[in-house]
């Protein structure tokens, strides 16, 4: 599903305003009526008071209508003109009038006014400000949305949270909504997924408010959010007269002194996720614990006992995941600079192969066509430097894949896949996945799928939204504390079977 700038939403409204032939009021009517339906649909005219807070611009507006739909069907509401400018929007002052008409006389805050009373029993609606925030909230609306937050009530953030800026982080990061609930309109927006701020989105959904098919298809978005629907067409069947042959050679190069279970774990899930033959690679004191721990992988040894000093393969594999518990020791950073140059096949590259990659800049250029780096953003701080925010962060990650032409793969709670000048948002995955050696599972099956036959952004795009789901199954079965990343390795296989057949309430995609 394609995520929109906020330029890109002004510009399927205003096509859709001028071809469907409606006028812009029309839309903001068909807007709220959606959000009404929605609320509508679950208190079903429960007695609960609902306070809206609506801005002047095009957000209020939509606060506007909800208002004057509440009222209509018997509810209890409180209506609050948060009157922080007088450049009112053109629908935002009819639908004020509209609402004057059903006799509803909202209060007007401004600077000077006291702080509405909230109950924790109360409903906020929250439509202060919409998309077109340009500048820091002035004090008092900032004082006004603390207030909100700290009031304990459900608040309902109407298309996003208020305060939330569409382009960059937030000017003061306590004049912001923290929303309960995100009503949004049509399109997914960025920064629900980006860490410094979708943390003020704590569950969100789309509504279709009927923007014109023909704009959203057209409009060339920069990134896309990945759900089922993405991963399934990228599937690539087993075949019935295959052999192991056929589905690829896996190289699992890494390990050292009690850092042997990295490597365990990712040859384990590049099995699972279908690898024809696996071979790994360690330094010689993890041969035993390996051939005992996974029968079906075979193990090649350094002639070191405890580093990885220097890699000779016997054979070409088709291709290499590398790096998991390998360490930055001097002569393993020498043996992985000559891997690089030597190798052609591909690599997936993790945790201290990035460490060392940082520290030798020079390696960079070696890197093997159609390779994928997995940093966490530890990792990646090391190979770009500091950045100011997400957006500096996603702008300046995507010229270092382009510079390097990598697929690279941003890890966190929405991991972002960064491909040339496109960006794939993840949707699965949970905190119960922020344990041990789980980033070892996702390159060994990044690298599984590498070796299938999937291409290099495929292989990311697929291994990362099924890392997730084997994760989301692994924490619906036992809850996210008890989650590890051996478990995760566990439900690949219930993975693949839910991409193919979904259970029948999917809600994976919501946030
Ligand atoms: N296609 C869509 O998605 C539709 C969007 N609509 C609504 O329209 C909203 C966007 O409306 P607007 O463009 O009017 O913008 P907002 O309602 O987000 O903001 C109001 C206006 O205040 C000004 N402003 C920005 N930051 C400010 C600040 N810190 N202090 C004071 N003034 C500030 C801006 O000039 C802006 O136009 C969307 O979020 C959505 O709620 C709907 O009405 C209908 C269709
Ligand atoms: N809060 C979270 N929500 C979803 N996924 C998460 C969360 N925390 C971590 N993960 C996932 O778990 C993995 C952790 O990788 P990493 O930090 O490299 O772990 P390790 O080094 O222990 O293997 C990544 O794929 C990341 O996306
Ligand atoms: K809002």
């Amino acid at each position: 599903m394609k995520i929109f700038s906020a330029q890109q939403i002004y510009d399927a409204d205003k096509f859709t305003i001028e071809k469907q032939q409606i006028s812009s009021d029309v839309l903001m009517e068909q807007a709220a009526t959606k959000l009404f339906e929605w609320i509508h649909a679950r208190l079903r005219g429960t007695k609960v008071q609902i306070q809206l807070f609506c801005g002047i611009g095009n957000n209020g507006g939509d606060g506007m209508v909800l208002a004057r739909l509440l009222h209509e069907h018997g509810y209890t509401i409180k209506v609050h003109v948060v009157n922080y400018s007088d450049k009112r929007s053109k629908d935002f002052l009819l639908n004020l009038e509209r609402l004057k008409e059903v006799k509803v006389w909202p209060d007007f805050i401004n600077e000077d006014s006291d702080l509405p009373e909230i109950s924790p029993n109360d409903i906020v609606v929250d439509a202060i400000f919409g998309i077109g925030l340009n500048r820091p909230p002035d004090g008092w609306v900032g004082n006004l949305i603390q207030h909100i937050n700290a009031s304990q009530a459900f608040v309902l953030s109407v298309d996003v949270p208020s305060g939330l800026p569409m382009d960059r982080s937030p000017w003061n990061p306590v004049h912001v909504i923290e929303a309960s609930y995100v009503l949004s309109f049509q399109v997914p927006k960025l920064v629900f997924f980006l860490p410094e701020t979708g943390v003020y989105v704590n569950e969100w959904e789309l509504l279709d408010i009927g923007l014109d098919t023909e704009i959203l298809d057209r409009t060339d978005a920069t990134y896309q959010l990945v759900g089922r629907q993405e991963i399934l067409p990228l599937y690539r069947p087993r075949l019935k007269f295959s052999h192991k042959g056929t589905y690829g050679h896996s190289m699992i190069i890494g390990g050292s002194y009690g850092k042997i279970g990295a490597v365990q774990l990712a040859s384990n899930a590049c099995l699972t996720t279908g690898s024809g033959l696996v071979t790994v690679f360690v330094p010689e004191c993890g041969y035993q614990s390996l051939q005992s721990a996974i029968p079906e992988v075979m193990v090649l040894t350094d002639e070191d006992e405890r580093n990885i000093s220097k890699i000779t393969l016997p054979f070409v594999p088709d291709v290499i995941g590398i790096g998991m518990g390998i360490g930055t020791e001097e002569k393993t950073a020498k043996a992985f600079g000559n891997l690089l140059k030597e190798m052609k096949a591909p690599m997936v590259i993790d945790a201290d192969g990035l460490n060392i990659l940082a520290k030798n800049p020079k390696m960079l250029k070696d890197i093997p066509k159609n390779s994928i780096l997995t940093p966490h953003p530890k990792e990646l701080e090391r190979l770009l430097g500091k950045w100011n925010d997400d957006f500096d962060k996603l702008e300046k990650a995507k010229a270092f894949a382009l510079q390097h032409d990598v697929v690279l793969v941003i890890k966190g709670a929405h991991t972002i896949i960064l491909y040339g000048d496109k960006g794939f948002v993840n949707t699965t995955g949970n905190p119960g996945m922020a344990t041990a050696g789980s980033g070892d599972v996702l390159t060994g099956m990044i690298t599984g799928m590498v070796a299938q036959g999937y291409e290099p952004l495929h292989a990311a795009i697929f291994g990362v939204y099924l890392h997730g789901l084997a994760g989301d199954i692994c924490a619906s079965q036992q809850g996210y504390e008890a989650v590890k990343a051996s478990e995760i390795c566990k439900m690949i296989g219930r993975g693949f079977m839910e991409i193919l057949s979904p259970p029948e309430v999917e809600d994976r995609e919501k946030g």
